[in-house]
């Protein structure tokens, strides 16, 4: 395998706000050409990250690279591999989007007819080129995400990074920013994406990392992650024992096994498995099955499971950040059903 330079290396980064520490010593390695997700809660410490990637926030320690360029000594260079669509609105109000595009791809240095192009050309590519001549303000809200979209495109970023692309915008947009990204990405650019919505990293990224407190909890593949957390076998009995035999004895992926009725339940890890060795054993106790089901644990769960334990120790200041992130239409998967709320759950097992 050929070893290119990691799109982004950081080594025990740091950031300390006076008295929070929103960055606890933070390694990363995203390699080239992935689709890397970052994930978590609000004031977990995406944004700082970020900041401290474009030059916007000074670190309290550690290194961060870009593409080999540390982004502190080398900063110039680091930049202008990244192209970022940031969460809020920083954009010149007053003048048509299109000279907004041309005036960034003049700031990287590329010239001006060729700048003309490119702005033509990224506008097209989100779908906002009918209104090249209409200030920012005047845009709706999607198109305000699109236009941030564009402008990150402008100088053919090696880096793409997304914060909360997703963030108040409807499903037809989020479609369309997805199969952009995915394009893109299939084309070559590293994606850094954050997000609240866990389906979005689900469906997107090839790895994620969940970050909270200022920590790194996890780096793993969404699957990876899913296959930590319990699944739920749901088997539906014809004739239920007064005494159920035991079952599944010394598996130790098995957590629980209960019979409700005509229900049997049991969580266990890896429950694809465990569930046909479950069937062949009632079978061997000449127990009719009628139904089963396999609810597999999703990544939402996971994501919930990590980060509770800090919530309930968050500091005001953390608390506070809470509200920032602008009006959200909440979590989608709030249906979601907690499995084996027993405490027991392995989410930092490593098999
Ligand atoms: N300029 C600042 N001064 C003081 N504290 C700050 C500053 N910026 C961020 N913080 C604090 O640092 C912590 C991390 O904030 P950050 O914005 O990086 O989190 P986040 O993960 O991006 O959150 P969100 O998902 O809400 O955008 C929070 O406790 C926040 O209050």
């Amino acid at each position: 395998m050929s070893q290119s330079t990691p799109a982004l290396e950081i080594q025990d980064l740091k950031k300390e706000y006076e008295d929070v520490t929103a960055l606890d010593g933070v390694s990363l390695t995203v390699p080239e050409g992935s689709f890397f997700g970052l994930l978590g809660p609000n004031g977990a410490g995406k944004t700082t990250f970020i900041n401290i990637l474009v030059g916007l926030v000074r670190k309290s320690g550690g290194t961060a690279r870009v593409f080999g360029h540390d982004v502190e000594a080398d900063y110039q260079d680091a930049r202008n591999a990244i192209g970022l669509a940031p969460q809020e609105f920083n954009v010149d109000r007053f003048f048509p989007i299109r000279e907004v595009l041309e005036h960034k791809a003049g700031y990287h240095g590329i010239p001006a007819d060729e700048a003309r192009e490119r702005a033509d050309e990224v506008l097209k590519q989100v779908g906002i080129y009918d209104k090249r001549d209409t200030r920012f303000d005047w845009l709706s809200g999607g198109m305000k995400r699109r236009f941030l979209l564009a402008r990150a495109l402008i100088t053919d970023p090696d880096l793409l990074i997304l914060d909360e692309p997703s963030a108040g915008v409807d499903v037809q947009l989020r479609r369309d920013l997805w199969d952009l990204v995915t394009e893109l990405n299939e084309q070559g650019t590293t994606i850094l994406l954050t997000t609240h919505y866990i389906e979005e990293a689900e469906r997107l990224c090839d790895e994620v990392a969940i970050l909270d407190s200022g920590s790194v909890r996890a780096v793993a593949t969404p699957e990876e992650l899913k296959g930590r957390g319990a699944d739920r076998i749901v088997v539906e009995l014809r004739d239920p024992p007064a005494t159920m035999p035991e079952l599944l004895a010394g598996d130790d992926r098995v957590e629980s096994v209960s019979l409700d009725g005509h229900q049997l339940e049991v969580t266990a890890r890896e429950g694809g498995l465990v569930a046909p060795e479950l069937v062949r054993e009632l079978d061997r106790a000449g127990l009719e099955i009628l139904d089963l089901e396999i609810a597999r644990t999703s990544l939402e769960e996971i994501f919930v499971e990590m980060t509770r334990t800090d919530e309930s120790d968050a500091t005001p200041a953390e608390r506070a950040n809470d509200s920032v992130g602008e009006d959200e239409s909440g979590p989608e998967s709030e249906q979601e059903q907690p499995v084996a709320p027993d405490g027991g759950r392995r989410v930092e097992g490593d098999r």
